[in-house]
């Protein structure tokens, strides 16, 4: 089971926060300075991927005693109750085993006395098959047509995981169009039902629960809109699969077990894609490639699992994030990725940490005094560059940020890889570096003196904005599936170090049950008062305007 520790009672707390007076005011370029060793200290390689953390306000000492604090908060006992199908999501009282999703090695991995591994492949055996028949053709719709596109509906994790994927590795996609439909707004099903023909369409209703009102009530109207289509109720079993844990909600939808494709309730929504929920990526690059992206995400399981901590990636990054958010009170992340094929990499991990780590009750069912899960937010460069990367540079809040770049295009056009990498190299040194004042007013040249004065003060940077900067060699199936878990270890380790639950996610049922009490109002005209002044003006102004 996990500890219970509360990490401002440690003694590396304790240490970090009388070492925090000393980095407080330590300028990054002076270290780079004083330590022509400082790049090949503070990085490390895995593979085809490269993280150099030499740009954070960082030295030996920080790192020696953030690792001091993981050994503390006994993150080896967490890492090995995760991995050993604990049921370490106490309040839910469930494994934690997405990590058996990707076991490649096939070493039996034992949930209640049973090894779950058979199951596992059992399922990847049957997406392989579905999959295999989709793509070639095989499988034909019910007026004898191949399938063209396919239609994801789900939300959150049974969304976000797969659009994130089949974008990252759209260089890879096959003929099959995909689709992916979420929110429970009509217009998503609608704008996209234009876009295809029943006859050659497959609908994937995704839903770990197969209760969530929005992929429902979306999965009603696309069902309906098929059979209003000409097709009969015997049709739907050649368009319609699920992607589910609830095999009752499956058929009471009205689609044969034999198209469903299970996984269990070990498997975190936000930790899905590696399983039933990863089917739309199988059909978008094809089974081997989706098998590729399990054989990178097991090897970082593995590198996670026995790498010590001063040479693991996530539990690096992770206690990074810590000294920030904890220390020096940064309050929110940005991952930046310089490559547009992974634009929705940031989106993905709003919900991968915020709904992990989002939390202010601590293991012990108590208040906690202390920060947890910062804000994620970002956009692909170089656009951030011309919408927000002003307040990063010259903004009064410290905001780590994670620039992500491969160095090889799957789009090698003339100049364009170039001067995007010059982008990401520049950002980063712009970042640490900053420029002073006397290098604003040489740079300034003969302008006249009192020009020079007024000016020269908003040019300046301060520079010692701290980034990791993560280089991978290419987008691979394999080397995006290390990234992802790269991530999703770092947020685990960030939970057990802050004492919280990283696998429940309570704080979103408040809205889903007020919203449930609201739409039956919202069915009659009469007015409502049932709410404090606020809900029932709104709620009434929109009876009145609708
Ligand atoms: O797969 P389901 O059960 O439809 O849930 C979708 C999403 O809803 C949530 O429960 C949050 O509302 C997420 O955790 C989950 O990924």
């Amino acid at each position: 089971m996990l500890s219970k520790i509360n990490f401002t009672q440690t003694q590396a707390y304790e240490y970090l926060s009388n070492h925090l007076v000393d980095m407080a005011d330590m300028h990054m370029k002076d270290l780079f300075a004083k330590d022509p060793e400082r790049f090949q200290k503070f990085s490390i390689l895995f593979n085809d991927i490269f993280l150099d953390y030499s740009k954070n306000r960082i030295n030996e000492k920080t790192m020696a005693l953030l690792m001091q604090l993981a050994k503390e908060c006994e993150l080896e006992n967490a890492i090995n109750s995760m991995f050993n199908g604990e049921k370490i999501n106490e309040t839910e009282d469930r494994a934690v085993l997405h990590t058996a999703l990707r076991n490649r090695s096939n070493t039996p991995v034992i949930f209640e006395g049973k090894d779950v591994m058979p199951e596992v492949n059992g399922v990847l055996a049957k997406m392989k098959k579905f999959s295999e028949a989709i793509i070639s053709g095989s499988w034909k719709g019910y007026t004898g047509k191949v399938i063209t596109d396919v239609v994801n509906i789900g939300i959150g994790g049974s969304d976000l995981g797969p659009v994130m994927v089949t974008e990252g590795l759209k260089s890879y996609k096959n003929h099959l169009q995909m689709h992916f439909v979420s929110n429970v707004d009509g217009t998503h099903i609608v704008e996209t039902l234009k876009k295809v023909n029943p006859e050659t369409t497959l609908f994937l209703v995704a839903s770990k629960t197969f209760t969530t009102q929005e992929t429902m009530t979306n999965a009603h109207s696309a069902r309906n809109w098929f059979l209003e289509s000409g097709a009969a109720d015997a049709d739907v079993a050649k368009h319609f699969a699920a992607l589910s844990t609830n095999s009752d909600g499956v058929s009471k939808f009205g689609i044969d077990t034999e198209n469903m494709f299970e996984f269990w309730d070990w498997v975190g929504g936000r930790y899905s894609l590696w399983s039933a929920i990863g089917l739309p990526i199988a059909l978008s690059i094809g089974f081997e490639n989706f098998e590729e992206l399990l054989t990178g995400a097991h090897e970082m399981d593995n590198h996670f699992r026995t790498a010590e901590f001063e040479q693991n990636m996530p539990v690096i990054l992770a206690l990074i994030g810590i000294w920030y958010n904890n220390f020096f009170e940064a309050e929110t992340e940005a991952i930046l990725p310089y490559d547009q094929y992974m634009h929705r990499f940031a989106a993905y991990f709003q919900q991968g940490d915020m709904e992990s780590n989002g939390k202010h009750v601590d293991r012990n069912g108590d208040e906690v005094n202390y920060q947890t899960g910062p804000v994620i937010w970002g956009e692909p460069g170089t656009n951030g560059q011309h919408a927000f990367y002003q307040l990063i540079h010259q903004g009064t809040k410290l905001i780590p940020c994670d620039f992500i770049a491969p160095a090889k295009s799957h789009n090698p056009l003339g100049e364009h890889h170039k001067m995007l990498l010059s982008n990401f190299f520049a950002q980063t040194e712009a970042l640490m570096n900053g420029k002073t004042e006397e290098e604003v007013l040489e740079e300034m040249g003969d302008k006249n003196q009192e020009s020079r004065d007024k000016i020269a003060p908003f040019k300046v940077f301060e520079g010692n904005r701290s980034t990791n900067s993560i280089l991978v060699k290419l987008i691979t199936p394999k080397t995006l599936g290390s990234l992802i878990v790269m991530y999703e270890h770092k947020i685990f380790v960030q939970g057990i170090i802050w004492n919280i639950f990283s696998f429940d996610q309570w704080g979103v049922e408040l809205g889903k049950q007020l919203a449930g009490k609201i739409l039956p109002e919202l069915k009659e005209n009469n007015e409502v008062n049932s709410h404090d002044s606020s809900t029932n003006g709104l709620i009434n102004l929109y009876k009145e305007w609708r």
